[in-house]
Parts: structure tokens; C-alpha cells; sequence
């Protein structure tokens, strides 16, 4: 008897938009499992929201299918609408930085298999201004980057993509002046860019954010001051190779509370969250500690 019910929201548009051939497999393997499988298509960027309305306790899970966009919206919704049901991120997107950090892999079969291994965990969700994020808030060049990188060319060349639009726009890096406000401290200077991770991983490199957790309680910054870009750049290879950061321009900090001004500019300079684009600055981030249930392997 299929006596437990889900929910799947799927995003069509998300990465090679081939996750509608993966229906037949989804619906084969749950209701197997004893469920009832009510699915909702995304019609559109902004429409999850409607996938959710007939949601209450009758319902055991949410499973959205898609990337690091999808997965960040749902979140942002299940929280400000206080859903208190545990989440299943299916590697549907192009990076999908926050699923295969939670063991999912890029095979869709075999996500939805550790989908019904149950295994829940309780993380940390972040909070920038009325939005809540899921894996890393970025503001200043990376964000440029980010916002620049046109979805088409994303979804031919995948995570390549971010680092051919990088090279592009290095000449026309714009440094920032920041105060950077912690629970304990106030920085100011002028930086290229930060990134405010929650987990390990993020823009498709692993473990940036070595000493990350997802349940610690605490976010890790990272701040790039403007310096010589040949030694941040040697800096940052480092960095993504996982060895120690040995440069006075790059700042590392752990802490729940950040507030972040830009300082003597009129630009209107928005952060990036999730790999979408994020609220406009200054930027409140605070970390609300064991906030989402989600599914891992
Ligand atoms: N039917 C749809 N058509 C087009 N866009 C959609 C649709 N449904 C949702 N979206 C939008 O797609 C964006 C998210 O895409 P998502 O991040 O999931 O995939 P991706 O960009 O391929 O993957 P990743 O972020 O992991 O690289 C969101 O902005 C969301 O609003």
C-alpha cells in the first residue's frame, strides 16, 4: 500500500535539462519503496513557490531536482514559510556544489537511491538580509564573475564556464572598500572580493573552506584585499590545492554574525548567493544553527 507520501518538485531548466528523462526511474523507485509520489514541475524561474502550497504533515519529504539555484530557493522557502520537513537534493544543475558536498553523485539514480537510504541531518542555514542560503554568500569580483557568466554558455560548458569568464574579466577586476563587521571585531580596506562559506564547497572547487562545517555553528570567511595579483593569484592556487594560506592579504576568519558595507561608493553592488544573484549591500549574514533537515549518503 503506498500509505507515505512525497513531494518532488523538479526544475526542467536546471543544468543539461535532462532530469524529466529520470520521472519514470524516480516514480519506479519510491513507489517500490511504499510512497505516493505528488510532483510539481517548475514553469518558470520564481515558481517553486506554487509547488508547495498544499504542503503539510501528511507529507514525509521534499525532494527538489535541480542545482545550486533550486536547492537554495527551496531552502529559502521552506524556512520563511517554516516547513519543517527534511530535504532531498537531486544533482540536477551544472555545479551542484551543495549536493555532492552532501554525498549526493552526479548520477541521478544513484541520488535518488541514497534519497531512500533516510539518512537525515540537521544543518546550519545562512541569513543574508530577508534571504536564507544553504552553501556560500560572495560579494566583489567573484560575484562579477558569477553574474556574468551567461546561463547558455553555463549549461554547453558546465563549471568550465566560470573559469573562462574569470580569465575575461581580470583586467576589469574593481577593488571594494569594505567595513567588515564580526560578532568580536571591525576590519576596513580595500578587497577585491569575500566569500562567507557554510559548507566546504564551492563554484564546483572542493574544500576551499578547509575547517567549514555544516553543523558547527559557524560560517568561514574569506577576504581578498587588493594586493599584487601574481601573488594572490599563486596565493589562491594554494588554496584550492588544499595547502595553507600563506599571504597577508588573504583574511580568514570564523564567526555567525557578519556585517559587510561598502564604503564611499554609489555602485549598486549585490552579492551573489548560492550562485544566483543576492540582496543589494550592506549585508546582515547571520547563521541559524541546526535550521534545515536534509537528506545525505
Ligand atoms: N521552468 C524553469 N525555466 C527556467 N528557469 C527556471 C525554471 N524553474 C526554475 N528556474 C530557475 O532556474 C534557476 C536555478 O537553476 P539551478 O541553479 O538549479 O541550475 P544550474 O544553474 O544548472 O545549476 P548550478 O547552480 O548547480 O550550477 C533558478 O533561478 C530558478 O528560478
Amino acid at each position: 500500500m503506498l500509505n507515505k507520501k512525497v513531494k518532488l518538485i523538479y526544475n526542467p531548466a536546471a543544468g543539461d535539462r535532462t532530469f524529466n528523462s529520470y520521472l519514470d526511474q524516480f516514480l519506479k523507485l519510491f513507489q517500490a519503496a511504499g510512497f505516493r509520489v505528488d510532483i510539481y514541475r517548475s514553469m518558470e524561474p520564481g515558481d517553486f513557490k506554487k509547488g508547495l502550497e498544499n504542503i503539510d504533515q501528511s507529507y514525509e519529504a521534499i525532494i527538489v531536482a535541480g542545482g545550486d539555484g533550486s536547492a537554495s530557493e527551496m531552502v529559502d522557502l521552506m524556512q520563511k514559510e517554516q516547513i519543517d520537513l527534511p530535504l532531498g537534493i537531486i544533482p540536477a544543475g551544472t555545479a551542484n556544489d551543495f549536493a555532492s558536498f552532501l554525498g549526493m553523485t552526479q548520477n541521478i539514480e544513484n541520488s535518488i537511491k541514497r534519497i531512500l537510504d533516510w539518512k537525515i541531518k540537521e544543518i546550519d542555514v545562512g541569513r543574508v538580509n530577508k534571504r536564507y542560503f544553504l552553501n556560500v554568500c560572495v560579494g566583489g569580483i567573484i560575484s562579477q564573475i558569477a553574474h556574468g557568466t551567461e546561463t547558455e554558455m553555463k549549461n554547453r560548458l558546465g563549471k568550465v564556464a566560470y573559469y573562462l569568464q574569470g580569465l575575461k574579466e581580470l583586467p576589469n577586476i574593481k577593488s571594494m572598500q569594505l567595513e567588515i563587521e564580526t560578532s568580536r571585531e571591525k576590519i576596513e580596506g580595500e578587497f577585491l572580493g569575500f566569500f562567507i562559506f557554510n559548507s566546504k564547497d564551492a563554484g564546483g572547487f572542493k574544500n576551499i573552506a578547509k575547517l567549514a562545517s555544516i553543523d558547527d555553528g559557524l560560517f568561514d570567511l574569506l577576504a581578498v584585499k587588493t594586493g599584487n595579483i601574481l601573488k594572490l593569484s599563486t596565493a589562491a592556487a594554494d588554496l584550492f590545492n588544499g595547502k595553507e594560506i600563506k599571504n597577508k592579504n588573504l583574511i580568514y576568519l570564523q564567526d555567525n554574525y557578519f556585517k559587510i558595507t561598502l564604503k564611499n561608493s554609489s555602485r549598486d553592488e549585490h552579492c551573489d548567493i548560492d550562485g544566483e544573484k543576492g540582496p543589494a549591500f550592506p549585508l546582515e549574514i547571520e547563521l541559524i544553527p541546526a535550521a534545515q533537515k536534509v537528506f545525505t549518503a
